[in-house]
């Protein structure tokens, strides 16, 4: 029985002005699977997880969710699909504290007042559902935190919501290795929980480490969609760099 993709993208085309950045890009990512998504600088990766996540909305193709084809026009109906998107700033509020970042917008409250204990319980139970050490305090400001940290609390606020689909723009890009760890942990446990995780990386070996399959783009198209397992280093390499590999072919 074949499984149906929560994200299923196909002819997608992207220009900015005169520059065409995406053709024809297809691109699915399954439940309860990592899909890296790998390519070159200029690659088109960043252009297409913002076509996903509604920021630049495609200028044509079809987009497919759960089976069935919607229109994400804007990050509101990314989020109101269970679609979230980590960008690589992260954008958590410094001067706030992680309750205050996971709930920005969206908090609870019991009367007129906040609920801040159940916001903290909330955090507490998203946080260490999450990582593997704790982040300490869930009152601590967002400028007291590592870089790993910050990479946790950044995707706890992504599936706080019931998210279906989370995409992180190279969530390891700044990190040492001991952090790059915790967050591949992470990232491998969103997918055991069901979820969808859409990984950019440039590192091949976070890629293989963590990734059930890989989608490569090449100067805006679409050069693979492959199981990982069915693939090597030196294939996904060659695709990034040269767009063929000689002994895969072209497989979408
Ligand atoms: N808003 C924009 N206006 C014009 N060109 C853009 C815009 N955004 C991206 N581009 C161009 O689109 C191409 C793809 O960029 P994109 O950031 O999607 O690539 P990427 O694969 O994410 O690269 P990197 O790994 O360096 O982040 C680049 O040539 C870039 O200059």
């Amino acid at each position: 029985m074949s499984v149906t993709p929560v994200l299923d993208l196909r002819g997608i085309d992207k220009s900015f002005g005169s520059v065409k950045v995406l053709h024809d890009v297809a691109f699915t990512a399954y439940p309860g699977e990592v899909t890296a998504l790998v390519g070159d600088n200029g690659a088109g990766k960043t252009t297409l997880v913002k076509c996903i996540g509604g920021i630049h909305p495609p200028d044509s193709g079809e987009y497919r969710f759960a089976g069935a084809p919607v229109r994400v026009g804007s990050p509101r109906d990314a989020a109101a699909l269970g679609i979230e998107v980590v960008h690589q700033d992260l954008a958590l509020c410094e001067n706030l504290d992680i309750v205050e970042n996971l709930f920005l917008g969206r908090e609870r409250r019991r009367g007129v007042a906040l609920d801040e204990d159940a916001m903290e319980e909330m955090a507490r139970t998203a946080l260490s559902g999450l990582s593997v050490r704790t982040v300490g305090s869930v009152r601590q400001r967002i400028s007291t935190l590592s870089g790993g940290q910050r990479q946790t609390v950044a995707i706890a606020r992504a599936v706080l919501w019931d998210s279906r689909v989370v995409v992180l723009d190279e969530p390891a890009a700044a990190l040492g290795i001991a952090q790059t760890q915790q967050v591949l942990e992470i990232v491998r446990r969103l997918a055991d929980r069901g979820l969808a995780v859409v990984l950019i990386s440039h590192n091949m070996n976070d890629v293989f480490a963590v990734s059930d399959r890989i989608a490569a783009l090449y100067l805006g198209r679409t050069v693979a969609q492959v199981r990982t397992a069915d693939v090597t280093h030196r294939q996904v390499v060659e695709l990034i760099t040269s767009g063929v590999s000689g002994d895969l072919g072209r497989r979408r």
